[in-house]
């Protein structure tokens, strides 16, 4: 076993070192729910919304990854992340939000819930306590992990396809190019944690767990409706 963990790429190590969490985390009652068609509406409006400021915050912190940047290759990467989310995604999300009756008055007007602050906040002082390889181990949870998430629910034989109001959902995040994102960080991850001593792999294994945790209580607050 420890031969099999010992060959295994770095990301995949992260991975194993938290096992049950992930599964808790990529194999949640929402992402079920989503999956067989029968997540509450007003569950996925709530997550939907709390998203919003979600992202706000991630976007910051690809900013922060920006100002960690150590060469140019890490400061267009950074860059280049943070423009896609501020001129794409938020577009997007705001759409999406509006199809699902939420308009732009009500995204203003939100008030952040615990779950949202508590995960945006780790991520952003673990980049801003640590380097950029803190911080993207901490980013890595939400990049790499809604790639698995999507590509567990299309394995499943409960997915219900036909007149589910969240295959869309799924369909965009098993994206081909949204995947491909998912792999260039785990590429990137893999590259960097190569070199690392067993100490500093250990500290950011810490990171990993806990931010894979505040992945899975995101999807908690959406099932609860949570403040
Ligand atoms: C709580 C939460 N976690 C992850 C994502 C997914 N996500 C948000 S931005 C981004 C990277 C693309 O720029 C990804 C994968 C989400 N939407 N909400």
């Amino acid at each position: 076993m420890s031969a099999v963990l010992s060959n295994a790429l770095p990301f995949d190590r992260l991975v194993d070192a938290c096992a049950s969490d992930w599964r808790a985390y990529i194999e949640h009652p929402f992402v079920r729910g989503m999956g067989d068609g029968a997540l509450p509406e007003a569950s996925f409006r709530h997550y939907l919304k709390q998203d919003y400021l979600f992202l706000v915050h991630f976007a910051r912190a690809w900013g922060l990854a920006v100002y960690k940047a150590r060469s140019m290759g890490e400061l267009r990467q950074g860059l280049d992340i943070l423009k896609a989310i501020v001129d794409l995604e938020m577009g997007l999300h705001i759409s999406w939000c509006a199809e699902w009756g939420v308009s732009e008055d009500d995204l203003a007007m939100l008030q952040e819930s615990r779950a949202t602050m508590a995960y945006t906040r780790y991520v952003l002082d673990a980049g801003a306590s640590g380097d950029l390889l803190d911080l993207h181990v901490a980013l890595a949870p939400c990049v790499v992990g809604y790639a698995d998430v999507a590509s567990w629910l299309l394995a499943q034989p409960f997915l219900k396809r036909d007149g589910n109001p969240y295959m869309r959902w799924i369909d965009m995040y098993a994206d081909a190019e949204f995947q491909q994102a998912a792999q260039a960080e785990r590429d990137w991850l893999n590259a960097r944690l190569a070199g690392v001593t067993p100490e500093r792999f250990a500290q950011l294994s810490r990171i990993f767990r806990d931010a894979t945790r505040l992945e899975a209580d995101f999807w908690q607050m959406g099932l609860t409706l949570a403040d």
